[in-house]
């Protein structure tokens, strides 16, 4: 990460806590920190206590014992209730932050048909990933290395204060001139983290490219595994389970190898932390042993000063034992940012979408092209008048559903403009069907609210589309994506809009699944049903002719599209 995405990154955090809901964050927060001051309060009042019972045993004061014993318990009753506290306020907040931006990403996510764009352009991989674990990964150690961070300096200084009283002053004596160095132990300290948070960066510094690199392996994975449970039947009917197995232990094979570099940093790090940790607790003995034998020092205050001293290269080695948390928020966040600049890539100005206040829908030289700028097909200037039925044909891989999408607002890349009326409903059924899990109410009144429709209404849809028998089953949670079968899914999406009742609507090859009987009847239905529909249908059976009034022939070349009456 450079200094621009350092700034990006606090953007990112910042968000929530100068959003709505900053005031609840805030005082969440504030009480948090509270807890967290009043346990290094406790903290500190232990090595008081330390001394003082040291100090007591040295002595055989025995009432002195008595009574420290009752302070300790109060103290421990008191970290107690705090550290439970805490550690709940804590996750309330943690989970907090996560919904609010949970909620910004898929708003932003699913808005604008930014998936759809990202998807289509491979701009990033694993949006879902991005979305359930990074932002949890950024609620939560954000909140935990901010927090340990403050709690970090309040310790600091706390026992720095100590270990300054009790740290005396070191003369030394350079060049025959003396000089007293106070607090020294202090500056011990200071000078062994920054050592110590040196070469950590040294040794550890290539993590955060590991495990940016582990997360997307392990993301992979689970998408390709996610595919086999959706796409069973498919599977099942090529007997593709060898290829499928052989595919998923080279996905795995990536999370393998990549692990090992995750083990190899993993070891140096703990390495690194752990001969600090030893050495450190050497230090002080060392310096203060000699004090303490020849009575410049008591008991309490040798244990005292060890305590206090060891709180000080804790908190100075706050970088130190917090490396593997950091390199990990650190690639969250450039996974994150990566996430939010996909979301802000807008398609080339192309192909425009106006709406207008007439009716009909217009198109003016509407040319789409590929991702790479060739010429999809030859311009286009059609008009669909109200209550019209065209039919757009053309040989397959044309571009014939690519003007639909164009028509969507979902494929830019192009020229033209393409006026819609602002006031009209319009409805697109591509080419496979969608459903969404759940019931298959759901399925029906998708992209509607289920709560939308009452159950008469969707009873009397199936009914009318040849699925009545399903209906005693339309609150059932079911796989039904895979249990219906094409012909039904396709007369399920015919259901659908009988419901939404589009003023235009857009069928990609909505009949092909069905016999020829059942083609008829559903557009016949569907004509008496909403005898004003403006229909477009893209489809290649012969016979289609006969539900619509008019034709229009999609080509590449020679010639331009020509609308002819069927
Ligand atoms: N995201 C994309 N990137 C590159 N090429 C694409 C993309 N989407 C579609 N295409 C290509 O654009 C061309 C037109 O596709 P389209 O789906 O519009 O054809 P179609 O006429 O509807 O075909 P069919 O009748 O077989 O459904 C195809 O060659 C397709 O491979």
């Amino acid at each position: 990460m450079n200094k621009n995405s350092y700034r990006m990154a606090w953007r990112l955090i910042r968000a929530y806590w100068i959003s709505d809901d900053r005031w609840a964050a805030r005082s969440v927060l504030a009480l948090v920190i509270a807890l967290d001051l009043l346990l290094v309060y406790r903290a500190a009042r232990i090595t008081f206590w330390q001394k003082d019972f040291y100090d007591a045993l040295s002595t055989h004061d025995i009432q002195a014992f008595w009574r420290l014993l009752v302070e300790l318990a109060v103290i421990a009753l008191a970290g107690i209730a705090m550290n439970t506290t805490r550690g709940y306020t804590a996750q309330c907040l943690e989970m907090r932050w996560r919904s609010w931006m949970t909620d910004v990403f898929l708003r932003n996510w699913l808005g604008d048909a930014a998936y759809y764009r990202i998807e289509r352009a491979g701009l990033m991989d694993n949006a879902d990933q991005r979305i359930a674990d990074d932002l949890k990964w950024l609620a939560t150690n954000t909140l935990n290395l901010g927090l340990g961070l403050l709690r970090n300096i309040v310790n600091l200084a706390t026992f720095a204060v100590i270990v300054w009283g009790l740290s005396g002053v070191l003369t030394l004596t350079l060049a025959g001139s003396s000089v007293d160095i106070y607090g020294y132990m202090l500056w011990v300290g200071l000078v062994y983290a920054i050592a110590g948070s040196y070469a950590m960066e040294r040794i550890g510094g290539r993590l955060v490219a590991v495990d940016y690199r582990q997360q997307q392996a392990e993301a992979d994975f689970r998408f390709l595994l996610m595919r086999v449970r959706t796409q069973a039947e498919q599977i099942a009917f090529y007997a593709g389970e060898a290829t499928e197995r052989v595919r998923l232990l080279h996905r795995f094979a990536a999370i393998r190898a990549n692990w090992r570099l995750v083990m190899t940093y993993t070891k140096r790090i703990t390495m690194v932390e752990s001969l600090y940790t030893e050495a450190g607790a050497i230090i002080p003995y060392l310096l203060n042993g000699p004090r303490y034998f020849s009575g410049a020092i008591t008991l309490g205050d040798l244990i005292q000063f060890t305590q206090s001293f060891m709180r000080v290269r804790v908190s100075l080695s706050w970088f130190i034992y917090n490396y593997k948390e950091l390199a990990l928020l650190r690639s969250v966040c450039s996974r994150l940012l990566e996430f939010e600049q996909a979301l802000a890539v807008r398609g080339k100005a192309g192909i425009e979408v106006r709406a207008h206040a007439g009716r009909g829908i217009r198109l003016y030289s509407v040319q789409p092209q590929y991702p790479d700028g060739r010429p999809m097909t030859l311009p286009l200037d059609w008009e669909i008048k109200p209550a019209s039925r065209w039919l757009l044909r053309g040989p397959s891989g044309i571009g014939k559903s690519t003007v639909l999408r164009a028509l969507a607002g979902l494929w830019a890349e192009g020229t033209g403009v393409i006026e819609r009326p602002a006031a009209a409903k319009l409805m697109f059924t591509p080419q496979e069907s969608y459903l969404p899990s759940g019931t298959l109410r759901v399925c029906l009144c998708y992209p509607g609210d289920e709560a939308a429709f009452t159950y008469d209404a969707c009873k009397k849809a199936l009914e009318q589309v040849g699925l009545g028998h399903l209906a005693s089953d339309m609150d059932k949670d079911d796989n039904w994506s895979q249990r219906l079968s094409g012909g039904e899914l396709q007369r399920l999406a015919f259901g659908r809009v009988l419901l939404q009742q589009p003023d235009y609507l857009f069928l990609d090859e909505a009949t092909s699944a069905l016999d020829e009987d059942s083609e008829a009847w559903l557009y016949a239905l569907l004509f008496r049903k909403l005898p004003m529909l403006t229909l477009v249908s893209i489809g290649h059976r012969p016979g289609l002719e006969r539900y619509h009034t008019d034709s229009l022939t999609v080509c590449a070349a020679p010639g331009r599209a020509e609308s002819k009456k069927p």
